[in-house]
């Protein structure tokens, strides 16, 4: 209930086209009761031929009425589906807004195809809170007033009947309904992401699928989620026919109450004949408005799911609030400093760094080497704030990375990843993700400087840059690195795909084009490092040696050792 509370608040933003949609509604619907209790009473009027004044008065408001009732029917419509839509793109915003400052393990968390169906599938299930949980009680209840009170003037047992009908049709069956809902397993949103999940792991892992032959079993997987899924929905469908259709027949129970009793009311005089017709339309068009209660238990409940589904993602008590501060934007190349760092992952004890101190001097190129799984790659993450430590600080210049703007430190720092992601478009798309603005001429000569002249600016890129080589995407990772501004380098494994000739080109450009700003190189490649400041040597996520490459050979320690592993491989 309370994360339903806490969506509600956002949906209240739209509080004008609410608060417009409730008065629009609500004359629609007293409009239409009134239109049918104008009909009834001119074909009663008509029946005892008044005077022809009467009759054109009485079509004059009966067609006014019309009038009225389309315009409000048509200003109902409108700022009802405007404050959904609206609501709808206020909680999508306000879901990304929460996931972006989540830290990034806490994410890692979640299956991709189940995030997605959250944020897709679960946000729109929420479409329905207003229009069908909340908007139907208040329509319900304001036009059930107004009516009773009209009806009041000319008959009291009516108004009892119809009170009766009001507390059958709008309260005590949909509770019945609610109570049942409740019983019911109601997984079809899990169902949904389950779904999801399949199918996004299907087109993931395609080729390898195919490759180990599992294609076939993995197919029949997802075709069980479909059909779960599927299945889930019909139950729904016929669920909410079934309840719709109960209500439906409760209200025709007592429209038939109402022609009878009026019936005796007028036989016995207590009612006027006159009004007769009037009083039966007007119960045949009322119940119109407590009918949608009852898919309302339904809809609440799917509601209620989907605002759980999604607090339960972003109400993580770790989400970091976005620092305005502007620190972080830092003129010249700044030095970082490590200063007793160690780091687990969330809800691991082992501890993947160990107490390190590591000093990097401003505009100092520095490679970290080791064996694999040593800990370099977190080291990276780490300083890129993509996870906390656990003890000890990260400063930038002075400052302690924690009290840094994230954004602004994002903003300049050029990074290679291991694994980088590539858009569908082109070369030039996915290189202006990271600079305003390049001429073609730019372009080429920054593909001739990483090797990659055999593209041009519009050469295709399929999505995750599948037309591509591994070799060219860490080229084409590096040529969008260096078009971006700013004066931290940090690349992770940037030529591990490259041969050795090539590596050394890209090496040369790197330390041509970042001759004053501070450089992290992580590699577990050692050709190429002589030009290093320093090289920092790690092993189970603890620091061996530290030094620059013609210091560490002459000590003949771990990186020596390394050094002569990879000679003996390379020449055997
Ligand atoms: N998301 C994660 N959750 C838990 N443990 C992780 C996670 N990512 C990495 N690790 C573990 O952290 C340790 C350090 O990993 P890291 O990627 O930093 O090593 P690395 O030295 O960069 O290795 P490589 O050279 O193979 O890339 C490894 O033992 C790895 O299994």
């Amino acid at each position: 209930m309370k994360e339903l509370i806490r969506i509600v608040s956002i949906m209240l933003k739209e509080k004008r086209d609410v608060l417009l949609s409730i008065i629009f509604g609500s004359i629609a619907g007293l409009t239409a009761v009134g239109l049918f209790a104008a009909n009834g009473y001119l074909i009663s009027q008509a029946a005892l031929t008044p005077p022809l004044y009467i009759l054109i008065g009485m079509v004059a408001v009966v067609k006014l009425g019309s009038l009225l009732r389309a315009t409000s029917r048509y200003g109902e419509r409108y700022y009802s589906h405007r404050a959904t839509f609206t609501m709808l793109s206020d909680l999508r915003v306000h879901f990304f807004e929460k996931l972006e400052k989540m830290p990034l393990p806490d994410i890692q968390r979640y299956r991709s195809g189940d995030l997605l169906s959250r944020i897709v599938g679960d946000v729109e299930s929420l479409q329905n809170f207003f229009l069908r949980v909340l908007y139907p009680p208040i329509i319900m209840v304001t036009v059930f007033i107004g009516t009773i009170m009209f009806v009041s003037f000319y008959t009291v047992e009516i108004v009892i009947i119809l009170i009766i009908g009001l507390m059958l049709t709008g309260f005590l069956i949909p509770a019945w309904f609610a109570i049942k809902q409740r019983k019911l397993s109601g997984e079809i949103l899990n169902t949904r992401a389950n779904f999801s999940t399949e199918t996004t792991e299907w087109f993931k892992g395609y080729r390898d699928l195919k490759i180990h032959r599992q294609l076939l079993e993995k197919e029949q997987q997802l075709i069980s989620a479909s059909d779960a899924y599927i299945e889930q929905q019909e139950n729904l469908g016929k669920r909410s026919n079934i309840n719709h259709s109960i209500n439906l027949a409760v209200s025709f129970l007592i429209f038939w109450t109402v022609v009878a009793v009026s019936g005796y009311l007028v036989a016995s005089g207590q009612l006027d004949g006159l009004f007769f017709a009037m009083v039966v339309m007007i119960s045949l068009t009322l119940f119109d408005h407590s009918t949608p209660m009852a898919t309302l238990p339904i809809y609440y409940e799917e509601s209620e799911r989907a605002a759980i589904r999604l607090e339960s993602v972003i109400d993580s008590p770790k989400i970091k609030s976005k620092k305005q501060r502007g620190e972080g934007n830092f003129k010249n190349p700044p030095s970082i400093t490590l200063e007793h760092v160690s780091f687990s992952f969330p809800g691991e004890s082992r501890e993947v760094i160990k107490d390190i101190n590591l000093h990097f001097p401003s505009g100092s190129k520095t490679a970290i080497v080791g064996p694999s799984g040593s800990g370099k790659s977190t080291v990276l993450n780490l300083l890129l704030q993509l996870h906390d430590v656990t003890k000890g600080t990260i400063k930038y210049e002075d400052i302690n990375l924690k009290d840094l703007d994230q954004e602004q430190l994002w903003k300049q720092a050029k990074v290679v990843l291991q694994e980088n992601h590539f858009f569908a478009g082109t070369i030039r798309d996915n290189l202006l993700l990271e600079a305003d603005f390049m001429t073609d001429e730019e372009i080429k000569q920054l593909l001739f400087d990483v090797q990659l002249s055999q593209f041009t600016p519009s050469t295709e890129v399929f999505e995750n840059g599948e037309n591509l080589s591994g070799g060219e995407k860490q080229r084409l990772a590096m040529a969008r690195a260096i078009v971006k501004k700013g004066n931290i380098w940090l690349l992770d494994e940037p030529t591990s795909s490259l041969d050795s000739w090539t590596a050394n080109r890209i090496y040369n450009e790197l330390y041509r084009r970042a001759t004053n700003d501070t450089v992290i190189l992580v590699s577990h490649q050692l050709a190429g490092l002589e030009k290093m400041d320093q090289i920092v040597v790690m092993d189970q996520g603890k620091i061996v040696e530290v030094g620059n490459y013609e210091a560490l050979m002459e000590k003949k320690g771990y990186f020596y050792k390394l050094k002569k592993i990879e000679e003996n491989i390379i020449s055997s």
